[in-house]
């Protein structure tokens, strides 16, 4: 067995967030199956524009819809501290951090640097009281507390995975020419293999055969193409007929 996951995450993207904590939480299963995993940050907006899509509380249907599905996904992290911005629309850019992501991606080595900086601008992005991730005072100070193997909310950890003078060397990495073309090119990449929103998902299985697929709901699709074994929603016979 073996394969890649491809995934194309925004920090302002909710369902991202949700995709990211879930296969964070399978990290384990998916090594142990010899599926590596690779995030992706790509910008959304540009995605939308690109696709010719908008996001889907645009829509009132959608928007009305939305609200269910989002009660119900947040439902199964009992834990998470998740508000919606007041305003999504007005913090959605968030080209700075990706940018910023991009460069600690390809400075550090050790890749639980990028992971854990990924989840702790998810955390400050998607927690009360949403740090406003477009400005760039504010990702300089959610890139300074940082704490070194952040494990999720309510781990303030003493420790800071960044000191302040790698802070300025990531903001001004996320400044240069590289790190713009490697953002665009990422989420061009992810138009080229259909993208219309997030999170994207580019699945490629043992026999080096490549499938797209779209949201946070379709790890049962995930799995099968891989070839994983996984429970299935499966409907079981009402409690007292089991008895009979
Ligand atoms: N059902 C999907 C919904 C994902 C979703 O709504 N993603 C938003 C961004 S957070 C998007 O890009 N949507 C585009 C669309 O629905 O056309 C899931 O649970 O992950």
């Amino acid at each position: 067995m073996g394969g890649r996951i491809d995934c194309y995450v925004d920090i302002a993207s909710f369902y991202s967030y949700i995709i990211f904590l879930d296969l964070l939480r399978n990290r384990d299963l998916l090594k142990a199956h010899s599926i590596t995993v690779e995030f992706h940050p790509f910008l959304l907006g540009a995605v939308n524009a690109g696709s010719g899509n908008k996001p889907p509380w645009t829509l009132p249907a959608k928007a009305t819809y939305g609200l269910h599905d989002a009660k119900r996904t947040i439902a199964r992290f009992p834990n998470l501290p998740i508000q919606f911005p007041a305003d999504l629309m007005s913090v959605a850019l968030t080209v700075l951090p990706l940018r910023a992501l991009h460069f600690i991606k390809r400075t550090y080595p050790d890749p639980e640097v990028f992971i854990t900086t990924l989840h702790y601008f998810f955390h400050a992005f998607w927690a009360p009281p949403n740090v406003n991730l477009t400005r760039a005072e504010n990702v300089k100070m959610v890139l300074e507390q940082v704490p070194a193997g952040f494990k999720g909310a309510g781990d303030a950890g003493e420790e800071k995975l960044f000191s302040k003078d790698e802070v300025e060397a990531i903001l001004k990495g996320a400044g240069s020419q590289e790190m713009k073309d490697l953002l665009k090119g990422t989420t061009q990449k992810a138009l080229d293999q259909g993208a219309f929103g997030a999170p994207w998902l580019w699945v490629t299985n043992e026999g080096g055969k490549s499938e797209p697929f779209f949201g946070s709901d379709r790890f049962h699709f995930v799995y099968q193409f891989l070839g994983l074994p996984f429970q299935n929603v499966a409907l079981l016979p009402p409690a007292n007929q089991s008895k009979l």
